[in-house]
């Protein structure tokens, strides 16, 4: 091999195993890449495999986009640590010797990317539905400096509404809707398979209106772009389901935090975060006053 062609080897070419090239090297325009290259993956695993298998398409998409997060974090962020909701659930240790697969322990770095391949599983395989989301966050401990959730970088893509939020350019903050349009009652975003009870109650404690969709991410862009005033939950998620979101919504300036007003917190030991609340400022009172009223038993 001649000195031209062994320095060419040590180049990232176009196609350096990035479609159309290398990724992004800052980290927020990275997470968007990432997060929409796994939502192509999805939209090409469900045009594939279609609807007649639900349960396989579920399990086809979340390991399709989790083999395609993993490989890529592996290829352009070696040294950063990972959390993703696939392999909590598969128990696979990323270090498990494959080339590239060494992970530092993600508590004692600082960097950790926590990622959801597919939030919203049930509805992706529900044929029509577009309230699915793939969730890229960066935790690091330097943001830990500026903000309790030590989150410096999210991306939300939402590839079947062509549509991705991310802190590399944060949404501009909701309008103030107008009464004309919602008669005065708050609008909260809540799950549309098993909203909690919880969230029944502070509704009719409020007068407010339930706008039921799936998955956290797309609550969270509906409180982003206006569609809902709110999104209240509690009674079970983790930490990969709210991190890409409340990441974006922070960085918009809305009110994120746990149902009793403090912070959330990220790359915890115990990746359960079961409840949040996401809105904007101007309701964050109200509406943690009412919660206080219904908190859940712990
Ligand atoms: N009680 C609970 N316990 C654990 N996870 C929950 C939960 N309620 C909602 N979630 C998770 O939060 C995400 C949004 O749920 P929903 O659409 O019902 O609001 C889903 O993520 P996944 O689709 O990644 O599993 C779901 O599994
Ligand atoms: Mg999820």
């Amino acid at each position: 091999m001649g000195e031209q062609t062994k320095a060419s080897a040590r180049v990232a070419g176009p196609r350096d195993g990035a479609e159309g090239g290398a990724p992004p090297v800052i980290d927020a325009a990275f997470a968007r890449w990432l997060a929409e290259r796994a939502g192509q993956e999805l939209l090409r695993v469900r045009a594939e495999l279609g609807h007649a298998d639900g349960k396989a398409l579920k399990a086809a998409g979340d390991k399709a986009a989790h083999d395609l997060l993993r490989a890529e974090l592996a290829r352009w962020r070696p040294a950063d640590a990972v959390l993703s909701e696939e392999d909590e659930h598969a128990r696979v240790a990323w270090r498990d010797g494959e080339p590239g697969m060494v992970r530092p322990d993600r508590l004692s770095a600082s960097r950790v990317w926590i990622v959801d391949p597919l939030d919203g599983t049930r509805e992706y395989s529900e044929e029509g539905r577009t309230d699915w989301a793939v969730h890229v966050a960066l935790w690091t401990a330097d943001a830990c400096k500026s903000d309790a959730s030590c989150l410096s970088a999210g991306a939300v893509a939402m590839p079947a509404r062509h549509r991705t939020i991310a802190t590399d350019n944060p949404p501009a903050y909701p309008p103030m809707p107008l009464e004309s349009a919602t008669g005065g009652a708050i609008r909260i975003a809540a799950s549309r398979t098993r909203p909690p009870a919880f969230v029944t109650a502070l509704a009719e404690e409020l007068g407010a209106e339930l706008v039921p969709m799936g998955s956290a991410g797309v609550k969270i862009a509906a409180v982003i772009s206006g569609e809902a005033d709110a999104y209240v939950h509690a009674g079970g998620q983790y930490e990969w389901d709210s991190a890409a979101p409340v990441a974006v919504a922070l960085a918009t300036g809305l009110h994120a935090s746990r149902i009793d007003g403090t912070p959330l917190s990220y790359n915890q030991a115990d990746p359960k975060l079961p409840d949040l609340v996401v809105c904007r400022k101007d309701l964050a009172p109200r509406l943690l006053a009412a919660i206080s009223k219904h908190l859940p038993p712990q």
